[in-house]
């Protein structure tokens, strides 16, 4: 993550920890959809843009295509949550957690092979997104069966908990011993991992989830994207973000209300929630990740 962003998302984590000491379970739930749905889904609502940005240095595609891949896309994943549920959260899991730890991770270019570097940014995300889940484990467990509609072992938590710590422990270790400037970061990262254990153990899940999410990777995603859109950022840049952004992100905030309107039953919505998350997540990651490529590349 860029440092200039680290000190905000560190004041903004203490503030919204602060509030978890006072705030009701259900106003937390609302702040926590309320950020969301508004940063959250914002910095994913210009991958269609996104894709004409890095397919135009290889030629221009016309928009109705990209929408019409765009859209397949996600169609595709949405029918593998409804056909096979626990293969395709396997896949979004294993997908966020690289692009959880790529984004936290890109700037500061590791010093190893492209293999233990993109092993290292899904190791990373998959330990945040563990430790999320087994400080949570009633709540997650209720989110999971709704999207699984089946029963769900609390020790599967505990597993995927105990096998990635101990695979951060190694490749953590590997990279302090080879990498000078790694070491000299690791205590500062580590005290970061453990202000999320406690704001995760503190907070509710989704509360919980939206300040990491938010202030960890959506802001610093928004940042990295505007500059490689604009070339540059500025209050004038980010505006033209917001504006282009606009259409798409209140097309999802409407089909997502829509979607609660139907149900009502926040279980259910909470279940549909996350396979819509996941349905523009894997496509998102994706994009992302070529971005860095590119902007590596120049
Ligand atoms: C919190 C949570 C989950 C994980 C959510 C994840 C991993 C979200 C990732 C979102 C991303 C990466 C968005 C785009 O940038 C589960 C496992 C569904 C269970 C219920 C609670």
């Amino acid at each position: 993550m860029s440092y200039k962003f680290k000190n905000i998302s560190i004041v903004s984590s203490f503030v919204c920890l602060w509030l978890a000491s006072f705030l009701t379970a259900n106003l937390e739930l609302i702040f926590g959809f309320l950020l969301i749905l508004s940063f959250g889904m914002l910095h994913g609502a210009n991958d269609i843009i996104l894709f004409d940005k890095l397919s135009k240095s290889k030629g221009k595609l016309p928009y109705l295509l990209m929408l019409s891949v765009y859209i397949s896309v996600v169609l595709l994943v949405l029918f593998v949550f409804y056909w096979a549920p626990l293969f395709a959260l396997t896949i979004f899991v294993s997908g966020s957690a690289y692009h959880f730890g790529e984004q936290h991770w890109e700037h500061e270019s590791l010093k190893s092979t492209d293999l233990i570097t993109y092993t290292f940014y899904f190791i990373y995300g998959l330990f945040v997104i563990a430790l999320l889940l087994i400080l949570n484990t009633s709540q997650v467990i209720a989110i999971v069966e709704s999207i699984i509609k089946d029963q769900f072992p609390v020790v599967a938590i505990d597993y995927l908990f105990y096998t990635v710590s101990i695979s951060f422990v190694i490749l953590t270790t590997y990279l302090a011993i080879i990498d000078v400037d790694f070491r000299r970061r690791i205590w500062q990262e580590l005290l970061y991992l453990l202000v999320f254990a406690v704001i995760f153990k503190v907070s509710s899940l989704i509360w919980g989830f939206a300040i990491y999410f938010i202030f960890w990777h959506s802001l610093p995603s928004l940042y990295d994207q505007i500059k490689f859109m604009y070339n540059g950022f500025d209050n004038y840049k980010m505006l033209a973000y917001f504006k282009k952004a606009l259409p798409y992100w209140l097309i999802s905030i409407l089909g997502l209300i829509g979607i609660y309107f139907m149900f009502k039953d926040m279980t259910i919505f909470n279940g549909l929630f996350f396979s819509f998350l996941a349905a523009v997540t894997l496509p998102h990651s994706f994009l992302i990740s070529r971005m860095f490529k590119q902007v590596k590349k120049k």
